[in-house]
């Protein structure tokens, strides 16, 4: 049986086609980014049934379409979170939790309300009404009941977007647990590539109703021929292991694949925990010569692996590999010129900041 999600659906709705042709993770957080309008709405929905397509859709070995079935919205065992909570309003916290839990036959059931409970932080809301929730908690509400319908999949269109900022920073770290807590696969539609950056394991990119490209966040991050690079907040991801704590100074030394970042000490991390870390292109610095100044940290050696200029901005975007790592720099077209840069060339990056986002 074969462990993966197998989309192939093509949609027409009036001017606009939609041909997605993926093959996303058994498990793990898949994100779907896109402009507005690219039809990232209309994928979930053709996988959720909602909206006719035709092709084939098979989850993780089980077919949901094909030129011979199209199982019916209800017949797929999915859950669906907008990005307006759609509790029922008369019930408390608990019953709309339990809501969809007891449909689901003893045997089906993959996760146990105290664990989705757990899991969202919702043991204190539990006798409340909806209407006596704010929007985050309404929406950690919203996914602990999807998750106890033990679906098999799991779409979330921009949940976070009807929320402030403190409520999105509030909600962020109990999605960014599901990454490791949870095994049913997650496919998120987002604009922000904040979110993008704390919880995607593998990404798609989407334009005009197709899919520009597909594969794990750090492949695709830091591809120069995509519009990710071009965006003002281009990075990549890093995952890394904090080795030792510098009490004095709040920094702890962070090891990946190709060496170490110092990083300002993340909260509850002792040495071992795994961390993931975005570094910003425009927080990337590159030099000819090791500076013998060693109060500089996170300095690390590098090979240009491409160079792709843009005479419009009059800023470039540098490639660059750490070992097996990829990194972005951004600098004038100025700067490249002067420091002479070129592809395979050896070079020496500063990482000025370095931001954890989980
Ligand atoms: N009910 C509808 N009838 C006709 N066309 C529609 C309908 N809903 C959406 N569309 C069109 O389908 C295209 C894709 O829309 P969709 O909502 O899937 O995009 P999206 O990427 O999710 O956008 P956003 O990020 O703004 O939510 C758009 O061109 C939109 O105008």
């Amino acid at each position: 049986m074969t462990q993966a999600i197998r989309i192939s659906l093509n949609a027409q709705r009036d001017q606009f086609t939609l041909e997605a042709d993926l093959t996303l993770p058994a498990r793990g957080i898949t994100v779907i980014f896109g402009p507005s309008g690219c039809g990232k709405t209309t994928l979930l929905r053709c996988v959720a049934g909602l909206q006719p397509a035709t092709g084939e859709l098979d989850v993780n070995g089980d077919c949901w379409q094909s030129d011979h079935q199209v199982l019916a919205v209800h017949e797929r065992p999915l859950a669906y979170v907008f990005q307006e909570a759609s509790l029922f309003p008369h019930l408390s916290v608990q019953k709309n939790l339990l809501y969809g839990f007891v449909r689901i036959a003893p045997e089906h059931r993959q996760i146990q309300p105290d664990q989705a409970i757990q899991w969202l932080g919702l043991e204190h809301l539990l006798n409340r009404k909806p209407d006596q929730l704010s929007g985050g908690e309404r929406q950690r509400v919203a996914i602990a009941r999807a998750l106890l319908t033990s679906p098999r999949l799991l779409l979330m269109d921009e949940p976070l977007s009807a929320l402030d900022q403190a409520s999105k920073r509030d909600i962020l770290p109990y999605l960014q647990r599901l990454h490791d807590e949870l095994a049913i696969p997650v496919i998120y539609v987002t604009h922000s590539l904040d979110e993008l950056a704390r919880l995607a394991d593998y990404l798609v990119l989407m334009d005009a109703g197709r899919v520009l490209a597909q594969g794990p966040l750090q492949e695709v991050m830091p591809r120069l021929d995509l519009p990710l690079s071009r965006d003002e907040d281009a990075s990549v991801i890093v995952t890394a292991v904090i080795r030792e704590h510098d009490t004095r100074w709040h920094l702890s030394r962070s090891e990946f694949d190709s060496g170490s970042l110092w990083v300002r000490t993340p909260p509850a991390t002792p040495p071992g925990s795994t961390i993931r870390l975005r570094i910003l292109a425009r927080d990337v610095s590159i030099a000819l010569a090791h500076h013998p100044d060693q109060s500089i940290q996170n300095l690390l050696p590098a090979t240009i692996s491409e160079l792709s200029g843009n005479d419009h901005s009059g800023m470039a975007m540098v490639r660059l590999q750490l070992n097996e790592t990829p990194l972005l720099a951004r600098l004038t077209n100025r700067a490249v010129d002067l420091l002479g840069l070129e592809v395979g060339q050896s070079v020496w990056v500063q990482i000025k900041a370095v931001a954890i986002v989980e």
